[in-house]
């Protein structure tokens, strides 16, 4: 049969639009930019939709977005699940009771903060963020979410960057993870 409009698989088009910025911010960082995907509708589209048909039956009751990158995908995602959205943030931008964890990731060290009634105690969470690299940043999410007592269902990225070994640290956690594409 004649097919004029070409299928591309929801993967491979969400992959083909991560732009490689090298030395960025740091000689030696090869960045992974999400930007280029979240311009194109129809992958950004197909990106929310691979994790709504993953999760539509996990019976989630909320989506953790991590600082900043996690937010965008985060908050599209919640809305596509119709669940709510938690923010865990850099030090110092919650105005509430915090808890923190403190890590260090690719290039840098910081904290990171979510509010103390920010999640239930038994609460079904799946936590997102663009991109895991060292781990130290989805490591210090999750540990965040447990101390308040929630169910991590899984960690999420859209990009995996396995050479520097995060979501092998994450695989040795009781946390599952996932990620959409790797590099
Ligand atoms: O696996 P890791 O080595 O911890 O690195 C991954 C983290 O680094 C980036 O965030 P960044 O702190 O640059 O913040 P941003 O989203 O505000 O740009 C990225 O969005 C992840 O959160
Ligand atoms: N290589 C990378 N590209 C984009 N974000 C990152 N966060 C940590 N490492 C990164």
């Amino acid at each position: 049969m004649n097919n004029p409009i070409p299928y591309q698989d929801p993967i491979e088009l969400v992959r083909s639009l991560i732009r490689n910025v090298p030395d960025w911010p740091k000689p030696g960082v090869m960045f992974r930019d999400i930007t280029p995907l979240l311009q194109d509708p129809r992958a950004f589209r197909a990106l929310i939709d691979i994790f709504v048909y993953r999760h539509m039956r996990h019976k989630l009751d909320v989506v953790v977005g991590i600082d900043a990158r996690g937010f965008i995908f985060g908050s599209a995602l919640a809305y596509a699940l119709g669940v709510g959205f938690v923010p865990v943030r850099k030090q110092g931008k919650l105005p509430y009771k915090t808890v923190s964890a403190a890590y260090t990731l690719e290039y840098g060290d910081a904290v990171v903060e979510v509010h103390q009634d920010a999640v239930k105690p038994g609460q079904r969470v799946l936590l997102v963020d663009d991109l895991v690299a060292t781990g130290g940043t989805m490591l210090a999410a999750v540990k965040l979410l447990q101390q308040l007592g929630s169910n991590v269902v899984e960690a999420a990225a859209i990009v995996d960057l396995p050479a520097l070994g995060g979501s092998s640290l994450i695989a040795k956690t009781d946390t599952p993870f996932f990620s959409v594409c790797t590099f």
